[in-house]
């Protein structure tokens, strides 16, 4: 797993204020940001350096699950954010997960990742999207260029999993669960990396779309 310190700061914005002509975009809820979803991430920034577009990681608050009362919430937002910064991309587009939110359609939700001009987008195989969860990865490759990660997986073959970090943390093996959260490099090369552009995400639900 590689990671990338562009040494520049990382933007955080409202999914609605988001308009760019091209960009490279991961999408999750990214909860725990744990390994599979660092390595996802790092091929999305990796993937835009090499476009030369801006590298967008687009996550929901709370995470879905959190919302509907389904799991516990493994990473607050701001420890979410800082270990996305980590990842280097320019920007995190943070979508306030609300009940007016999810009940959005899988293509109102593909109309706003046409706002980021996405030549490519970075999910797992397994991503959802849309009231009822009703989008999957073939209707997001019908729509943009699609890119699957490939599975990190445990010592033990397991895949690495939020549910998987939860019910160690449940079980007490609070190591276990940190090691398939950890990431190599200084914490201190955290410090300054995020911008808080604009918290309004934090505010109100999605009564515009
Ligand atoms: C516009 C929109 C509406 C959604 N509505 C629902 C929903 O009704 N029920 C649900 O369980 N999840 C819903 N989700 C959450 C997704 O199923 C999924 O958790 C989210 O896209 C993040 O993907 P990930 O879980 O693979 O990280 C919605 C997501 C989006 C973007
Ligand atoms: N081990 C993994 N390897 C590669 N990609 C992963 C891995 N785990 C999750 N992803 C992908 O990362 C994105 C965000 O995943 P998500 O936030 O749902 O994490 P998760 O670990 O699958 O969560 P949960 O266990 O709560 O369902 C999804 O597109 C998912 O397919």
């Amino acid at each position: 797993m590689s990671f990338q310190f562009t040494g520049r700061p990382t933007l955080v914005v409202s999914d609605r204020d988001l308009s760019l002509p091209a960009s490279v975009v991961a999408i999750g809820a990214f909860d725990g940001v744990h390994q599979g979803h660092q390595q996802l991430i790092s091929e999305a920034v990796r993937d835009a350096r090499a476009e030369g577009v801006p590298a967008i990681v687009w996550t929901f608050d709370p995470p879905p699950k959190v919302f509907f009362g389904r799991a516990a919430r493994l990473s607050t937002l701001d420890d979410k954010l800082a270990r996305i910064a980590r990842l280097g991309p320019d920007l995190i587009a943070v979508a306030s997960f609300t009940a007016s939110y999810c009940a959005r359609s899988a293509g109102a939700f593909l109309g706003d990742l046409a706002r980021i001009g996405p030549r490519r987008v970075h999910v797992g195989a397994d991503f959802r999207f849309g009231a009822k969860q009703t989008g999957d990865v073939e209707l997001l490759a019908a729509r943009f260029e699609t890119r699957l990660a490939r599975p990190v997986v445990c010592a033990g073959g397991e895949p690495v999993s939020s549910t998987r970090i939860r019910a160690l943390r449940r079980a007490g093996d609070i190591a276990g669960a940190a090691v398939l959260q950890s990431c190599p490099g200084p914490a201190a090369l955290l410090a300054g990396r995020l911008q808080m552009h604009d918290t309004r995400y934090e505010e109100d639900p999605h009564v515009r779309h």
